[in-house]
């Protein structure tokens, strides 16, 4: 295997300016330039699971489609399984598959299964193949029953599975995801989370997931590259991007009766009273005990829990931290 084999996805120094021109008055044009996308590096290697994260208007969706060749970078160098994209688009489309959560690519008034027969033809994949993945992945979404229904009767979890389907028919090596859980109720988000993993684990899939919804890269990638202003800003295991953002943990207390904000022992605070129940924020890093010790034996403490910074502060965290740098 080579170099090239193993870095599945290669973006070095990778830039995209939009030319903007807004219209300022009567005949009267403004030319702007829209840096999306600002000098990006990275490897994916082959079987990988990455997320891609950043607010709205960070550059994501920009390198998904530079990623699938819609877009032809403006400065840089780009490699997908060795082929560069906007050159060899077709070549790469067999290699490659797509999934866009606000819109499908689903034929809206044919049953499901007349858009595979068409997706068949149109990747020309061999019959034997087409059949085994289309049973396979019949099986493992749970479409058996819902193949003859046009894509316009079924519900957004059963067309998000359905899409899912039709973007792993052609066996690609690489899939990318965007916003795959975008509306889903909790039992069809735990469902196509469910079936990526075993797709990545047996399979081996290359995936890079751009999703708002952080349980998403939590339950799925333990890589998770951030980008915001079109800049890498962390690329590294879920785990560091905690303690990149110094997060902080909240111990959640149930008192018998109401209280005035305890006089909680620095630098654990109170950030948050309703009723008998108090919210304290303390040092990601720090253990609860001390804390739980100290107000049990000063309040009357009737319950506690302790939860987790959640991705998204830690994230805001990270943004401020630099903003005032
Ligand atoms: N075709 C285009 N022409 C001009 N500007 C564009 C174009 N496409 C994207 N942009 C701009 O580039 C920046 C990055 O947009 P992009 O869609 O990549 O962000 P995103 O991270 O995918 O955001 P979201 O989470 O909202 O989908 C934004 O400022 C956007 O307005």
């Amino acid at each position: 295997m080579t170099e090239t084999d193993r870095a599945f996805i290669e973006l070095d120094g990778v830039e995209k300016v939009f030319d903007v021109r807004k219209k300022t008055g009567f005949m009267k044009r403004e030319r702007r330039q829209v840096r999306a996308v600002d000098s990006i590096s990275f490897r994916v290697e082959r079987g990988e699971m990455v997320g891609y994260i950043g607010p709205n208007g960070a550059g994501k969706s920009t390198t998904i489609k530079m990623l699938t060749g819609i877009l032809t970078p403006s400065a840089g160098r780009l490699r997908v399984a060795g082929i560069d994209p906007s050159r060899e688009r077709t070549r790469l489309a067999h290699r490659i598959g797509v999934v866009f959560g606000q819109r499908t690519t689903l034929w809206w008034d044919l049953p499901l299964v007349d858009s595979y027969r068409l997706m068949h033809r149109m990747y020309r994949i061999p019959d034997a193949r087409y059949r085994e993945n289309l049973d396979r992945l019949v099986e493992l979404l749970d479409l058996a029953d819902l193949l003859d229904v046009p894509v316009r009767q079924l519900s957004l979890g059963q067309r998000m599975r359905g899409d899912i389907a039709a973007a792993l028919l052609h066996d690609p090596e690489v899939l990318y995801l965007d916003e795959p859980t975008i509306g889903l109720d909790v039992v069809s988000k735990s469902k196509v989370r469910e079936f990526l993993r075993e797709m990545n684990a047996e399979r081996g899939t290359t995936v890079l997931l751009t999703t708002h919804d952080l349980q998403d890269i939590e339950q799925l990638c333990k890589r998770v590259m951030v980008i915001d202003h079109g800049r890498m800003m962390y690329d590294g295991p879920l785990a560091g991007l905690h303690e990149a953002g110094e997060g902080e943990r909240t111990l959640v207390v149930d008192f018998e009766r109401e209280l005035p904000p305890i006089d909680a022992p620095a630098p654990a605070r109170v950030v948050r009273v309703d009723g008998p129940r108090q919210w304290l924020a303390f040092p990601a890093a720090e253990s609860a005990a001390p804390l739980v010790a100290r107000i049990a034996a000063e309040y009357p403490l009737v319950d506690l829990s302790v939860r987790e910074p959640d991705i998204e502060a830690v994230i805001a965290k990270m943004y401020e931290e630099r903003a005032t740098a």
